[in-house]
């Protein structure tokens, strides 16, 4: 495998909690500028991939990788963080009582200067990037509200907008579906797949008609391994997915 061109490695990562293997020998590779569905049943091991890559939780044997060669198994979250890995968790969590876009500026990476005399050019700068945000993640015509009043898809949305203030070279989603009207969801993998035009995004989900929108590889986990990878109707036709997964 070329190393030049991959943004996630993993290679025999193995997690053992109390004597139980969440990640068994599990192997993963995930190039720039890919989009990659992770999919198998609960306990296949997915939240503790996730928190392996974000230095949550420290692998008991086994390579982590990013960008070729940056070992993340010996940094921390807050380094792993600032070198371009966002991670949206399932459940919203935005400022409620802010503006949308006073929660994307927020999130915004801070770029000070000594020179008081630039900030009105800094203030311009942060709204068309905030505008920018907000105009890819749908929420232009929202951005004076409260984000209290945006429905679920919306918040949703709205962080992700606030982990694209960032500017991530991997952005990691886990379930960004569950909850979403129909409408919404496919609107979610449109977004998905526009901001996986410029950075890797690793998205866990079980909304199979979601993964398949997504339209891209597919890693399916079972007991803490790779199980299965490929395309949706590849893995969808594997006799060991269906009966491990889809056939429940
Ligand atoms: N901190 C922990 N201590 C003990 N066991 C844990 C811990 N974290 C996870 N596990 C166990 O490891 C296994 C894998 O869990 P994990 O959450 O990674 O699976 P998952 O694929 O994300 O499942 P789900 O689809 O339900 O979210 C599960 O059996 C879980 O109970």
């Amino acid at each position: 495998m070329s190393l030049t061109n991959t943004q996630l490695y993993l290679d025999g990562v193995s997690v053992t909690f109390d004597g139980f293997r969440a990640l068994n020998n599990l192997s993963l590779a995930v190039e720039a500028g890919e989009m990659r569905a992770v999919i198998g049943p609960n306990g296949a091991g997915k939240t503790t991939m996730m928190d392996v890559i974000t230095g949550r939780t420290r692998p008991d044997t086994g390579d982590v990788f990013f960008g070729g060669m940056v070992d993340l198994t010996i940094l921390d979250e807050a380094e792993i963080a600032a070198l371009g890995i966002g991670r949206k968790f399932q459940k919203p969590t935005v400022f409620e009582s802010h503006t949308v876009a006073d929660n994307i500026c927020l999130a915004l990476k801070d770029e000070r200067t000594p020179f008081s005399a630039l900030f009105g050019a800094r203030n311009r700068i942060a709204r068309e990037r905030i505008d920018a945000v907000l105009a890819r993640v749908r929420l232009l015509d929202h951005r004076s509200r409260p984000a209290a009043e945006l429905s679920h898809g919306q918040k949703q949305w709205l962080e992700i907008g606030m982990l694209l203030a960032q500017d991530p070279k991997l952005l990691l989603v886990d379930e960004p579906v569950a909850g979403m009207t129909d409408a919404e969801t496919e609107d979610t993998a449109v977004l998905l797949r526009d901001i996986a035009r410029d950075r890797s995004v690793v998205v866990v989900e079980h909304d199979m008609a979601f993964v398949r929108a997504l339209d891209c590889k597919v890693t399916v986990l079972h007991e803490g391994s790779v199980l299965a990878e490929g395309s949706i109707d590849a893995v969808s036709a594997d006799e060991r997915v269906v009966e491990v997964y889809l056939g429940r």
